[in-house]
């Protein structure tokens, strides 16, 4: 059987509930989103693979809830990934405010990859 990809890149997205993050991920595998805002219960995750240079890259984008209260699971896979897209609402300066937070979430010695 042929080989279905050659190199997997997992990436997680973060920011605030509401900003788009599902939206985001739904119209770069499916090429669809949804209009109603059914907030993420924890994490979900979607996958495409891409040809580039020849090789065949799948991307694992781990979709994250942005409520607080699931902060506590979400954090646990922080270490799995191997980058990170931080979403806001460009119609929320809140929402962009925040980025320093997830950011600085993601330094966290905790979370982020032994040395
Ligand atoms: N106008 C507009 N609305 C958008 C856009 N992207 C997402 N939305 C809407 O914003 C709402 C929230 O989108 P989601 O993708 O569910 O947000 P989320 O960041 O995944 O939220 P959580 O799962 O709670 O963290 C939905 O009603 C979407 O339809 C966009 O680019 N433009």
């Amino acid at each position: 059987m042929a080989k279905q990809y050659d190199v997997l890149l997992r990436l997680l997205l973060l920011g605030d509930s509401g900003v788009g993050k599902t939206c985001l991920l739904c119209r770069f595998t499916d090429n669809e989103c949804h209009s109603s805002h059914i907030s993420t219960i924890g994490v979900d995750f979607k996958m495409k693979t891409l040809k580039i240079d020849g090789i065949k890259v799948r991307v694992q984008i781990w979709d994250t809830a942005g409520q607080e209260r699931y902060q506590t699971i979400t954090k646990q896979y922080y270490r799995r990934a191997q980058g990170f897209i931080l979403v806001y609402d460009i119609t929320s300066s809140r929402s962009f405010q925040h980025i320093v937070k997830w950011a600085s979430d993601v330094d966290e010695p905790s979370t982020s990859f032994p040395q």
